[in-house]
């Protein structure tokens, strides 16, 4: 039995994505900017994708999306468009984001410290979670963006994102949040939550890979990342793919209508629920973060004495699929900094498994998984040389309910 169990890393493209994209490969293959019919017969999907976007984050018909490859894209492009314009260009010098962030934000927020830039990366507490409050302390007069994420993709914790965008309204300053691991999961208003721009990609949500998109609202002014064409106004050049954007807007209409958040919350949620209360009572397991203000489908949890690819290579045996609370950077594991957040020990830091549901996951499966999941724990633990086992803790004897 197939088992996909790893949706905070890519998702499956739902059929009906898939159908209403087909058309636009071989018969309305027109380029959008072309003033040709063959170029124009693909406006009126092109604009019902949008207004599917729109109605998705609850975007106001002024603000812009602008399509981008992926939410790695978006990200670059607010953290380097701000440092263009507000700090090379402008009297700020200071940016402020959270040290659990995506390395598409990190990443981008060390190459600004090379250049001189000074950021603030805040811890989160022992929940996992940065608080509102602590955005506030660290806002200063030279602050030129807070870029805080929506969900945590390893914890799926969810962030105080209403509390810090009325700091931010309240302080002047730039407010981007990376909802990659939010939309389709739980309800993104970008109006209630008074953000300014919000990152996003579409293999989350069961759209297809290679397409995302920055929301930017009406008067926010970012320079374009990408220059060239006048697509998208100028602000982001490029032929536009319009099976994917197509692809996008109707995975964004079937992943936040109110129907879908709700399975997520009963019937993914549910699932999640069953397969972590299992794994939880098997001795020496602890969910990383806590179990509450989380996304649906997302649990990590630590198993000790068990190292986590080898449990991923046990599960993989299987025909399960999850991954790994670890970045693992070379033969030895690095604990990413997730793990490190929670002042997780390295041994803590090493036995991290993520597992991520979908709406296509069934009760079936989740029974399935949790059998070999006991069973992969039982012989990883039996020759593990520094789990200590004891008769109290063979998870053989553990009634599965
Ligand atoms: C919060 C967050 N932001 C940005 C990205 C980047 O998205 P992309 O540009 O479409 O690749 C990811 C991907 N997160 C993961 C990719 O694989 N495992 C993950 O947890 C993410 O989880």
């Amino acid at each position: 039995m197939q088992v996909y169990l790893d949706n905070n890393a890519t998702t499956k493209v739902d059929e009906k994505v898939f159908e209403e994209m087909t058309p636009f490969f071989c018969e309305m293959y027109g380029n959008p900017n072309s003033l040709h019919s063959v170029g124009s017969a693909t406006h009126p999907k092109i604009a019902e994708a949008f207004d599917y976007l729109y109605e998705g984050i609850n975007a106001d018909d002024e603000d812009d999306i602008i399509i981008t490859a992926n939410a790695t894209e978006a990200n670059n492009w607010v953290v380097k468009s701000v440092w263009l314009d507000r700090i090379l260009d402008g009297e700020k010098n200071h940016i402020i984001t959270s040290e659990v962030e995506h390395p598409a934000i990190t990443a981008a927020c060390n190459y600004l410290e090379k250049k001189g830039v000074d950021i603030t990366y805040l811890t989160v507490n022992e929940e996992g979670v940065l608080e509102a409050d602590a955005v506030a302390d660290a806002i200063r007069e030279d602050t030129a963006l807070v870029s805080v994420m929506w969900a945590n993709n390893e914890t799926g914790k969810l962030f105080p994102i209403k509390e810090i965008g009325a700091i931010c309204k309240e302080k002047g300053v730039l407010f981007h949040s990376d909802a990659t691991q939010a939309i389709g999961k739980v309800k993104v208003d970008v109006q209630d939550a008074g953000v300014d721009m919000i990152s996003f990609s579409a293999h989350k949500f069961h759209g297809p890979k290679g397409v995302g998109g920055l929301y930017i609202k009406k008067g926010v002014q970012l320079s374009p990342y990408m220059h060239g064409g006048e697509q998208m106004d100028g602000r982001r050049a490029g032929t536009l793919d319009v099976a994917s954007i197509v692809g996008m807007g109707k995975a964004m209409q079937l992943a936040t209508n109110t129907m879908a958040l709700a399975y997520e919350i009963n019937h993914v949620g549910m699932l999640r629920d069953k397969l972590e209360k299992a794994i939880l009572k098997i001795p020496d397991t602890i969910v990383i973060g806590d179990t509450k203000n989380r996304t649906p489908n997302t649990t990590l949890i630590s198993i000790k004495g068990v190292e986590g690819e080898a449990m991923l290579w046990d599960l993989n045996k299987n025909g399960i699929s999850a991954s790994t609370g670890s970045a693992c950077a070379s033969e030895d594991l690095e604990a990413n900094p997730v793990m490190n957040a929670f002042g997780s020990d390295s041994e803590l830091a090493h036995t991290g498994i993520r597992f991520s549901l979908s709406r296509f996951n069934t009760e079936e499966q989740i029974d399935y998984a949790i059998e070999k999941i006991k069973e992969a724990v039982e012989r990883l633990r039996s020759i593990s040389s520094s789990y200590a086992y004891t008769p109290k803790n063979h998870v053989s004897e553990l009634e599965h309910n």
